[in-house]
């Protein structure tokens, strides 16, 4: 296996024209989730439609390049062809208390055949775990259950915490360690002992360097696939291709705007061997589109999603939340002209200053002006 390529964003379009239809949103969460409350995301229209730029608040413009290179790609290419019209998606349960979980379950409506469970969270118990899964088993007898760790157990705990859940008889469970040396200990050690429990890789894929690294150190039984992260739908099906292991497509918690991108992943793929975790509007507590990607029986439909006028405007955030996005877009920017083609930044700068003031798009004084870092604190969310 050769290493993976640099995202391939297809053209990079100038920052002033990103700009120029640049709408900063924030959209509140039913539930925490990942250590935030509100979804926050820039989006930019484009000839093929629009684009949503999403990185978490704590990543900076390397990281965030990719997801940049994913909202470019949505909003300046089709997607490409669909092998299915519609995609099986997961329920998704937050590290809620036992008591929550009918209620986060109720926003998926009709018959939920898998559901992936946050376990692990900072400041709770595996018997806190245990109990969570307990209470979904209870509300869901006949689903096939996941979990995701976020990689935040060791060694010793996965190892108890996976002995513990095996009960449950999971799928898989995502990223119960974080590194991928410590999955490749943990999978083998799971099978010295004879516990059936599959391994997924989430973060050793996407906040990796090398998204392949994981299936060549043999860390994992299968891999999990967000596009953003990855720079997108086209680079994402590459890594998925190269890395031969079987793919679970997942949100980035988008809005029903951004998740287009992952729904067209999710489509073009030959074979999706679990539910994809795509039905994560339904923790959002509002949306940029009329009709929500609010999954149904367990799926959800393929196609480009529009934001609504009066919903954009509903969620648009301006002041210091717009300065910040724009900075993040701005840095986000020059990190992928360098990446994809570095003489792609220098003719972006040397365009500006022949634009007469009144001609520059709205907002791109304001990058300027702007001080301070590119991105906000980390917000102790999970990676
Ligand atoms: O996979 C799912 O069911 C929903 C998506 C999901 O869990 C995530 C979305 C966004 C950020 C991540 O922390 C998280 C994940 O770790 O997979
Ligand atoms: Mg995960």
């Amino acid at each position: 296996m050769t290493p993976a390529p640099p995202p391939a964003s297809g053209p990079l379009p100038p920052l002033a024209e990103l700009l120029e239809t640049a709408r900063v949103v924030s959209v509140p969460l039913t539930v925490r989730f990942r250590g935030v409350e509100h979804r926050e995301a820039l989006l930019f229209r484009g000839p093929a439609g629009w684009g949503e730029f999403c990185p978490f608040l704590e990543y900076g413009p390397a990281e965030a390049s990719r997801w940049l290179a994913c909202a470019v790609e949505a909003a300046h290419r089709e997607f490409p062809t669909p092998r299915r019209r519609e995609v099986p998606v997961n329920a998704t349960v937050p590290a809620v208390e036992p008591g929550r979980v009918a209620a986060v379950l109720d926003r998926f409506p009709g018959e939920v055949r898998e559901v992936k469970i946050k376990v692990a969270e900072r400041g709770q118990s595996l018997a806190d775990d245990v109990a969570r899964v307990r209470a979904v088993r209870r509300a869901a007898p006949a689903a096939v259950l996941k979990m995701d760790a976020n990689g935040g157990w060791d060694h010793e705990a996965a190892l108890r915490a996976l002995l513990a859940l095996a009960e449950f008889e999971p799928a898989y469970v995502e990223q119960p360690v974080p590194s991928i040396e410590g999955l490749a200990r943990l999978r083998e050690e799971l099978r010295r002992r004879e516990v059936p429990v599959p391994i997924a890789a989430d973060e050793s894929v996407r906040k990796e360097d090398d998204p392949l690294r994981v299936a060549r150190a043999g860390a994992a039984d299968l891999i999990v696939v967000k596009a953003p992260p990855l720079g997108g739908v086209r680079s994402a099906l590459e890594v998925i291709e190269r890395s031969g292991l079987p793919a679970v497509v997942s949100s980035a918690l988008e809005t029903s705007v951004g998740m287009s991108a992952g729904l067209a992943l999710a489509a073009a793929l030959p074979e999706l061997p679990h539910a994809c975790g795509l039905g994560t509007a339904s923790l959002l507590a509002g949306d940029l589109v009329a009709e929500p990607l609010i999954p149904s029986g367990g799926v959800l439909p393929v196609g480009r999603t529009e934001p609504a006028p009066e919903l954009l405007e509903r969620y648009e955030v301006g002041g210091e939340r717009r300065d910040c996005w724009l900075r993040r877009l701005a840095a986000a920017h020059a990190e992928l002209a360098a990446r994809v083609a570095p003489g792609v930044q220098a003719a972006d700068r040397r365009s500006y200053p022949s634009r007469s003031p009144g001609a520059r798009p709205a907002g791109l004084d304001r990058v300027r002006r702007a001080t301070g870092p590119p991105h906000a604190p980390a917000t102790g969310g999970t990676p």
